[in-house]
């Protein structure tokens, strides 16, 4: 399987040092010297206690963070330490635990489809509203839900449009930000369903971040772990619910409810 994402020693620290006699203060050293690697067709867990930097490592890798140090290799391409994903644009797309963060409230699901069909595709009329039937049955909703706008929907319904709007940009990788912790459990359950039937279809490889591990466990092919911003294991997701090594790991996998 060849790699669709490779991050190597890569760093974030926030804040600036507060005073001369003291450069380290208020420094946050989120995210330290990680590497790892995100193949075709997998789907890769991010799990690691509150504060651990998960949510850091993955906004950089859509671009919504600037890297402190290191690389980020996407589908072949570099980018610098010190520069913004942002260029890599459709190929990668970062979907909420909150899908209203990625819907505009004041626009019909239809129209905000349309920015990425246009902009993104270069897509026609014709073409954007063929194409957003087509996602509209992809992430099993009605067609007339293109009309409606985002309060009209409940939280599963809404995660489902946030992911018709991250694939109508045509990605190849999705970053999952714990998106299904604010769902019903049933509902979550119908949401991980969803996306493995996503991910057949379009071919795509997820970057999955939870704290939840009945869920990591149930959609995961490889798991990392993160503590206080180091990876302190990655292993196959049978490897590391099994035998985990690390003693962070064990402990986190002895404190949690399993399935
Ligand atoms: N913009 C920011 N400015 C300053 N510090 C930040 C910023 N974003 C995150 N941090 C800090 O970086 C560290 C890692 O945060 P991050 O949100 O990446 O962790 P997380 O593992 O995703 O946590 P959670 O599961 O609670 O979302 C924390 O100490 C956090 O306070």
């Amino acid at each position: 399987m060849s790699n669709l994402i490779e991050v190597e020693n890569l760093s974030k620290t926030f804040g600036h040092p507060a005073r001369w006699f003291n450069p380290t203060a208020h420094q946050v050293r989120a995210v330290k010297n990680i590497s790892l690697q995100l193949a075709a067709g997998e789907t890769l867990a991010v799990v690691g206690e509150s504060g651990s930097g998960k949510s850091t490592l993955a906004r950089m890798l859509v671009g919504l963070e600037t890297p402190s140090a290191g690389t980020i290799r996407l589908m072949g391409k570099t980018l610098a330490a010190h520069r913004s994903a942002g260029s890599f644009g459709r190929l990668i797309q970062y979907v909420f635990q909150d899908p209203l963060a990625s819907l505009n409230p004041r626009k019909t699901i239809a129209a905000t489809l349309a920015v990425p069909l246009k902009l993104l595709c270069g897509y026609s009329a014709a073409q954007r509203k063929k194409r957003m039937l087509e996602l509209m049955e992809a992430v099993q909703m009605p067609a007339d839900a293109l009309s409606g706008y985002p309060h009209e929907f409940s939280g599963g319904q809404a995660q489902r449009l946030a992911l018709a709007r991250a694939l109508a940009a045509e990605a190849r990788i999705l970053v999952l930000d714990e998106p299904v912790s604010a769902l019903d459990v049933s509902v979550q359950a119908q949401v991980l369903l969803l996306l493995e039937q996503l991910k057949q279809q379009f071919d795509l490889a997820y970057l999955f971040i939870s704290h939840d591990l009945a869920v990591v466990e149930s959609i995961a092919d490889r798991v990392a772990v993160m503590y206080q911003g180091e990876l302190v294991e990655c292993a196959d997701s049978a490897t590391l619910f099994g035998y985990p090594e690390h003693r962070y790991t064990q402990s986190l996998l002895a404190s949690a409810p399993r399935l």
